[in-house]
This record gives structure tokens, C-alpha cells and sequence, in this order.
């Protein structure tokens, strides 16, 4: 299936992370909606491409999130591009993406490059960290989905607790705001109940480092977002 409007589930694999021929098959057969491959650090163009030839093996859609440059490749169904919206720096809402654009312009194919505009709400994550975050109170974030949907009109806004189960009540608010752009949330989810929660208001749940940790509860999160009414 390969409109993003009808997606509920993403499993994200990191490119720097190992993981096993049969945990890659059961987690592509899964029945998530795609295949997200990204990470803050340490991503490099083999580890990319890897990741890339094993899971074409299955039919599930593949999406690299661009993280560095130096490690895009082509071959994959969709680019996620993250805009770091309360990051500090310019850099990582456009200074890296205009330096690409004016490198690769000519080999991009926008219909299948989207702008996520990320808001990180984790001080401990190395995504927060990396791209040098300020925390936003309740109304700041609700002002970033607000000027994500109407002022940059981004098909994605995404809430990202990485490795941190996150607050549904913003979650909540910020679906409210959002008619157009869709609603990804990732973070901590390691349970079907946590999957459930978020689902309730996120168009889009993404789970990542579960699949690592214990890949039985992982499995569950999909049926759990699909079962919801
Ligand atoms: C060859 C070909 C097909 C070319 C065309 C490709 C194309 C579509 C190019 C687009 C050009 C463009 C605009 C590129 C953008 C350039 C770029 C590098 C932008 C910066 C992106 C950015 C802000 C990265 C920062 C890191 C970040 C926010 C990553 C998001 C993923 C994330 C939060 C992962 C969480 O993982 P992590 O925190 O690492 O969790 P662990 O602790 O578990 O690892
Ligand atoms: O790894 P976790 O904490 O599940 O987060 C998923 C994803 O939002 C990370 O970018
Ligand atoms: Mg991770």
C-alpha cells in the first residue's frame, strides 16, 4: 500500500543497528505499513544499502529518512526528509537541506521526497542533542503543528519522544490542530497498550527500538494499532 494517507503503522529500522534474516522477515511481514530505515548517528551508505536489498525481498514499501547526505542512495519507494522545527540551529531546519537541494537538485524526484517537520521532545535523545533542541512548552509545540500545517503546509508533523514513552495529552492537543498534515508520533512504544494510546490521536505510530529489545511485543504493536475500531 503505498499511500501514506492510509498508513497507520511504521516500524523503524536502524541502519546501525544489527538485526537477523528471520527478525527482519517477521517484522516486513508483519502487516506494517512500511518499512522507515533511519538513525541519528553512525548511518553510513553500506549500511544503508544492505538494509535496503534485504528488505526488497518482501513487498512491504521501504522509506529511507535522510539523516546525512553521504548516505542516500537510490532505490528506495519514499525519502522522508526531517525538519528540525525546535532545533536552535538552521542548519537542521534548512541549512543542510539547501546544500543538498543545490548538490542533487537535478536527480531528485519530489514526488517521492517528503519534509517531516519534526518536534523533539526528548532532551535525552542523541536526535535532541544532535541538532541542538530547545524544549517548547505546551503552546510552543502546538504553534510549530499550527505553522506546520498552514504556514509550510508539510504533509508530516512529527512528535518524537525517540527512546522515551512520550505524553498522550500532547499528542492529543496537537491532533487537534492538524487537519491536512499528518500526524506521526515515535518514542518508547513497547507494549500494544502504549501502541493503542498513541494511535487514538497520531494518524501514524512509529516504532523503532523495541524491535531490538523484544521483538514478540513489537509484533503486537501492529495488530494493536490495526485492531482499533
Ligand atoms: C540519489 C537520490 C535518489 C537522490 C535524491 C535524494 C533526496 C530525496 C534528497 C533530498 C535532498 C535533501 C533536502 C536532503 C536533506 C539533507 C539532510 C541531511 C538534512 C538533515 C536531516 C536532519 C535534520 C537530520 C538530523 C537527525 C534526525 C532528526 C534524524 C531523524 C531520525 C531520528 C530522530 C531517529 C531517531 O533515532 P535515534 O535518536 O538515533 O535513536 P537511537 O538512540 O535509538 O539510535
Ligand atoms: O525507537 P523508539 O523510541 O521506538 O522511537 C521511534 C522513532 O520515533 C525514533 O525516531
Ligand atoms: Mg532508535
Amino acid at each position: 500500500m503505498y499511500d501514506i494517507n492510509q498508513w497507520e503503522h511504521v516500524f523503524k529500522l536502524d541502519p546501525n543497528k544489527e538485526i537477523n534474516d528471520k527478525d527482519l522477515e517477521d517484522i516486513c511481514e508483519s502487516g506494517t505499513d512500511a518499512i522507515m530505515v533511519g538513525g541519528t548517528d553512525g548511518v553510513t551508505l553500506d549500511q544503508v544499502l544492505s538494509l535496503l536489498a534485504r528488505i526488497r525481498r518482501f513487498t512491504v514499501p521501504v522509506i529511507l529518512e535522510i539523516s546525512n547526505m553521504e548516505s542516500v542512495t537510490p532505490g528506495y519507494d519514499y525519502y522522508f526528509v526531517p525538519t528540525v522545527l525546535n532545533s536552535a540551529d538552521k542548519e537542521w531546519t534548512m541549512g543542510m537541506h539547501h546544500k543538498a537541494v543545490q548538490q542533487y537538485g537535478a536527480m531528485i524526484d519530489w514526488d517521492e521526497m517528503m519534509l517531516e517537520g519534526y518536534c523533539i521532545l526528548n532532551p535525552e535523545s542523541k536526535a535532541y542533542q544532535r541538532t541542538n533542541c530547545d524544549m517548547p512548552n505546551e503552546e510552543e509545540i502546538i504553534a510549530y503543528a499550527e505553522m506546520a500545517e498552514h504556514m509550510f503546509k508539510l504533509p508530516i508533523f512529527y512528535v518524537e519522544y525517540s527512546g522515551m514513552y512520550g505524553d498522550a495529552k500532547i499528542v492529543e492537543q496537537v491532533s487537534h490542530v492538524l487537519k491536512h498534515t499528518l500526524l506521526f508520533y515515535g518514542g518508547g512504544i513497547a507494549s500494544e497498550e502504549q501502541a493503542r494510546e498513541m494511535k487514538q490521536y497520531a494518524d501514524v505510530v512509529v516504532v523503532g527500538n523495541v524491535i531490538y529489545e523484544n521483538k514478540k511485543a513489537a509484533l503486537k504493536t501492529v495488530r494493536a494499532v490495526k485492531e482499533r475500531e
